[in-house]
């Protein structure tokens, strides 16, 4: 079921929240983000959307799917400047989250305490099937969490592991069905071996 703003925004009422949009690679993060923040862009609110500039697989500075929507964003090098938004943000969507340092969760928190909604997306798991970076910390804080999830390339279950398929040992390694395969629980441990 698509999520749905309207039953925890009220006009007049403070409308300060968290929302987090987690799962593997390809499960449609970005595409749920963009969705919501296009939505929120359309009735008009100011809206602001960061995402990491390590992140520079599809575009330098636009928040991109793996489909290509796009939506323009800022790229920062840490969670504290996005605290150096505009004053009249209303609406602030942050991408790649797990690549942010673990102030991310006390920066959203400000921003909400502010009145502004938050939407995150972001990996909650690497590629060893561990939490990734501030995700979790994240989770605990939200409002909301969405979990979405991938088709498994190897059986077509729902996927919620990201498999990597090259060697390399580091927790960062940028890359798109190259180096990774969406995987469902059974066909990721079948893999690890
Ligand atoms: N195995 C797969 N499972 C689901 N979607 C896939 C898969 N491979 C490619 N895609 C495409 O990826 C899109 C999701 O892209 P995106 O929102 O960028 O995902 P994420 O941000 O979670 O990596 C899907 O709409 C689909 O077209
Ligand atoms: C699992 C895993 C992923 N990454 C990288 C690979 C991609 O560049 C991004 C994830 O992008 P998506 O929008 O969710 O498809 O993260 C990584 O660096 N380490 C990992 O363990
Ligand atoms: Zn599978």
């Amino acid at each position: 079921m698509l999520f749905s703003e309207q039953n925890f925004r009220r006009r007049g009422e403070f409308s300060g929240s968290i929302e987090v949009v987690c799962g593997s690679m390809f499960s449609g993060k970005t595409e749920e983000l963009i969705r919501r923040l296009k939505r929120a862009q359309i009735a008009k609110l100011n809206v602001e959307i960061f995402k990491p500039r390590t992140d520079t697989r599809y575009h330098e500075s636009a928040v991109v799917s793996h489909d290509l929507n796009s939506i323009n964003s800022t790229p920062v090098d840490s969670a504290s400047a996005i605290l150096l938004l505009g004053t009249n943000t209303q609406v602030v969507g942050i991408d790649e989250a797990q690549f942010f340092d673990n102030e991310l969760p006390e920066v959203c928190n400000k921003l909400a305490m502010k009145g502004i909604r938050v939407i995150v997306a972001g990996l909650d798991m690497d590629f060893t099937g561990k939490p990734f970076g501030p995700m979790p910390a994240l989770m605990a804080i939200a409002e909301h969490v969405t979990k979405v999830n991938a088709v498994c390339v190897c059986c077509g279950n729902p996927a919620l592991y990201s498999y990597r398929t090259v060697a390399d040992e580091n927790t960062v390694l940028l890359g798109e069905k190259e180096s990774y395969e969406p995987r469902c629980r059974a066909c990721y441990n079948i893999g690890k071996g």
